[in-house]
């Protein structure tokens, strides 16, 4: 049940429906691409964007330089952290938010129906098509939308918010675990709670809270050959190939079937229990939601419990992509000079990322010595991040399980994520405090694919959510 002060804020959010959407447009509309130099600017401006937007409520904040990457051979500057306070009343609750304003790659010839960087409705099924709407915009603005109605409507935030957006998220935090350390007795200190909100919903009905998420580490396996690329009629059978030899390693890391092929691997992963198992019983789950949420009938097992844990307590390794390969339709007849191989391997406990990468080189090391190849391989690995679970028997839990109750009528699921959060272990393990994951987007969003959207219905209430959780927080106990 409501409280007079809750009501008021919800049904706030409810009129004010078409600004928040605009709100959400303007943010789409600035491509801030982390992992392309040539969105960097972009980067900024959303900075910029969002600290305007926080400034206007009356929030305290700054944009917090993290020095400079090496990206494309480049030296550029990382996009920067906003840091920002609203509130500071020492007799209410300090609660850490934080989310990205920097989205994954899209251009409309990757096979959107809709231009990416342009927030588009489907007035019929009630949905806003756009990259970014669900990964992260739509949630962190959702927080801001949380400030401004409480304003409007004359109710008193009942927490103190101390507000973390990063830029660089889905580029591997970059600078981020640094800036936690350092800011831990400053910026962070006093903090009672944490929530982000950059998850999403098991499936397409039942709204949920995430107590765990895989880690990852990401590996480039760059394969060197002829000084230029060649005519296969000319040199094919005469040369070591890259390509070939590319595909021989990347054929050996893992099965068809999902499993790790790397040695030692496997057995890094903390063993489950009875009591775990049963967990995935009680999840309310169907095989369909997977394929609704691929948009197909690809899904590994056709068993609950095994496709559950696949995602959330098992390793995965995944191959992305080649850098260098001839990509382009037609029948070019290229033997590719080099080739970088793309793959990532998302993380459970006990895994870490350092014992990842000794696994992973060793057993590469000894492929590449079998295949006799006089090319040259390198293998980089980049910046990993640890997985991450919290106790849901906490006082954060119970007032986002409360507040579910009020704004969707159920009660929750408890889950965990197959994606990754790098920062959620640091906040952990530096502050010391609770920290949940409230998402606001379905299964079925795209995030990271093509077609990404956020129902309307889940942008305002999960906007409702993430207000009404911020009341429940601020009197539990
Ligand atoms: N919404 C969280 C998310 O999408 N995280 C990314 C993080 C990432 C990307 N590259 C390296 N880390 C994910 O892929 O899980
Ligand atoms: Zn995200
Ligand atoms: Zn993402």
């Amino acid at each position: 049940m409501a409280t007079p002060e809750q009501q008021k804020f919800a049904t706030q959010i409810d009129a004010n429906q078409q600004a928040l959407i605009a709100r959400l447009a303007e943010a789409v509309a600035i491509p801030s691409v982390s992992g392309d130099a040539r969105y960097r600017k972009a980067c900024f401006d959303m900075a910029d964007w969002l600290l305007a937007s926080l400034t206007k409520l009356g929030a305290k904040g700054e944009l917090r330089p993290l020095g400079k990457q090496n990206l494309e051979g480049q030296q550029i500057e990382l996009p920067p952290v906003i840091l920002a306070d609203y509130g500071n009343d020492p007799k209410k609750k300090t609660i850490l938010v934080y989310g990205h304003y920097d989205v994954q790659p899209a251009l409309k010839s990757d096979g959107w129906e809709h231009e990416p960087f342009k927030l588009t409705f489907d007035e019929k099924s009630g949905r806003m098509y756009g990259r970014g709407s669900t990964d992260d915009k739509g949630p962190i603005l959702g927080w801001i939308n949380v400030i401004e109605a409480h304003q409007q409507v004359g109710v008193d935030l009942p927490v103190n918010l101390k507000i973390c957006f990063e830029g660089m998220e889905e580029s591997g935090s970059v600078g981020l675990d640094d800036l936690v350390e350092k800011e831990k007795d400053a910026f962070f200190k006093g903090i009672d709670a944490i929530c982000i909100s950059d998850n999403y919903w098991l499936g397409t009905k039942k709204p949920c809270l995430t107590h765990g998420l895989r880690g990852i580490q990401y590996f480039k396996l760059a394969i060197n050959g002829p000084g230029a690329d060649l005519h296969s009629g000319v040199f094919g059978g005469v040369v070591h190939e890259p390509m070939t030899d590319l595909f021989a390693i990347m054929s050996k890391l893992v099965t068809p079937q999902g499993k790790i092929l790397i040695p030692g691997i496997n057995e890094l992963v903390a063993p489950l229990t009875d009591e775990e198992k049963k967990r995935y019983d009680v999840m309310e789950f169907q095989i369909s939601d997977i394929d609704e949420a691929t948009g197909s009938q690809t899904a590994i097992s056709d068993e609950k419990q095994q496709v559950l844990m696949g995602r959330m307590r098992y390793p995965s390794l995944s191959l992305h992509g080649i850098e260098g390969a001839f990509s382009e339709p037609g029948t070019k007849t290229v033997i590719p000079s080099r080739v970088v191989g793309k793959f990532s391997v998302r993380l459970v406990p006990d895994m870490t990322p350092e014992k990842v990468v000794e696994v992973v080189e060793k057993y590469i090391n000894e492929e590449w010595k079998k295949l006799g190849s006089k090319n040259t391989m390198r293998l980089d690995a980049e910046p990993g991040g640890k997985p991450w679970l919290a106790d849901p028997n906490h006082y954060n839990y119970r007032a986002a399980s409360k507040a579910t109750e009020t704004v969707y009528g159920v009660k929750p699921d408890l889950t965990r994520e197959g994606g990754s959060i790098p920062v959620s272990l640091t906040f952990s393990e530096i502050l010391g405090k609770n920290l949940l994951l409230l998402p606001m987007g379905r299964s079925n969003d795209g995030a990271h694919s093509i077609n990404e959207k956020l129902d309307i219905s889940n942008y305002i209430k999960g906007t409702q959510l993430l207000g009404l959780y911020l009341h429940e927080v601020a009197n539990a106990a």
